[in-house]
């Protein structure tokens, strides 16, 4: 997260580090608990990563220095990429992995809301974007969970300043004009939440961006309201 703050434990109970245990063990990308057994995060986090025996599944977690060899982590069962996924950037940047075993819910590991897909006209006006993530373009993975509150851009908007993409209506972007305050690389998977009524709503899945916090390129999210139907189908 670029511009962030650090995040307090319990503050975000739905984030988890996605990691990949190959040589070494490390976090790759964020997700979101969505139920008991299904974590939600973006389809390009899996790229030529598609096994699900080499990912582990870190939840309750504040700082990546907390997790050692007698961490508890969960291991992924399956993985479900969007089938019209190819890139990022073309769209469909959504994938489940289901757990081995289903979780107990705690102050520090339980679900975030998932919007319906009747609310693809609410107005959310308190969007937050969290991760592990970069802090700048050419930085690294942050220790502590960062947080950082970022207004949603316009469709139109949007698309005016990605004029080489086509921006849809299955994506949503958020930034500021003069940038500053952004997701970036390692954030990718985890949850744009936005407060609504006083609840939370995983609103986006963190996708991609030019770069990190420029100005005029906001970042592009995958709008889970557009894919309810798809995300009930997989996981009831
Ligand atoms: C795997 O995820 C990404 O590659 C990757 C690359 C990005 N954009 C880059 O241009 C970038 C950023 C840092 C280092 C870097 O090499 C690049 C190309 C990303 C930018 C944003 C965002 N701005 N909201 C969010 C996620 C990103 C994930």
């Amino acid at each position: 997260i670029v511009g962030g703050t650090v995040s307090f434990p319990g503050e975000w109970p739905w984030q988890v580090s996605l990691q990949v245990n190959l040589s070494t063990l490390r976090h790759f990308c964020g997700g979101s608990i969505i139920s008991n057994q299904w974590i939600l995060t973006a389809a390009h986090c899996t790229d030529n990563l598609e096994s699900p025996d080499i990912w582990r599944v870190y939840s309750g977690i504040l700082k990546l220095s907390e997790i050692n060899e007698d961490t508890p982590f969960f291991k992924v069962q399956k993985i479900i990429i969007h089938p019209q996924y190819v890139t990022a950037e073309t769209g469909y940047d959504i994938a489940l992995m289901k757990l081995d075993k289903p979780m107990n819910f705690t102050e520090l590991q339980q679900p975030v809301c998932l919007p319906s897909k009747e609310e693809t006209n609410t107005v959310y006006t308190n969007c937050w974007v969290i991760g592990w993530g970069y802090t700048k373009e050419q930085g690294q993975v942050e220790d502590t969970l960062q947080k950082a509150q970022i207004p949603l851009v316009s469709s139109e908007e949007c698309q005016m300043r990605y004029k080489q993409y086509k921006i849809d209506n299955k994506t949503i972007c958020a930034g500021y004009r003069e940038g500053g305050k952004d997701a970036c690389k390692g954030d990718s998977g985890g949850p744009l939440l936005c407060k609504h009524e006083e609840i939370w709503y995983v609103v986006g899945i963190t996708s991609w961006g030019e770069g990190c916090g420029r100005p005029e390129q906001p970042g592009v999210y995958t709008k889970v309201a557009e894919y309810a139907n798809w995300i009930l189908e997989k996981t009831t």
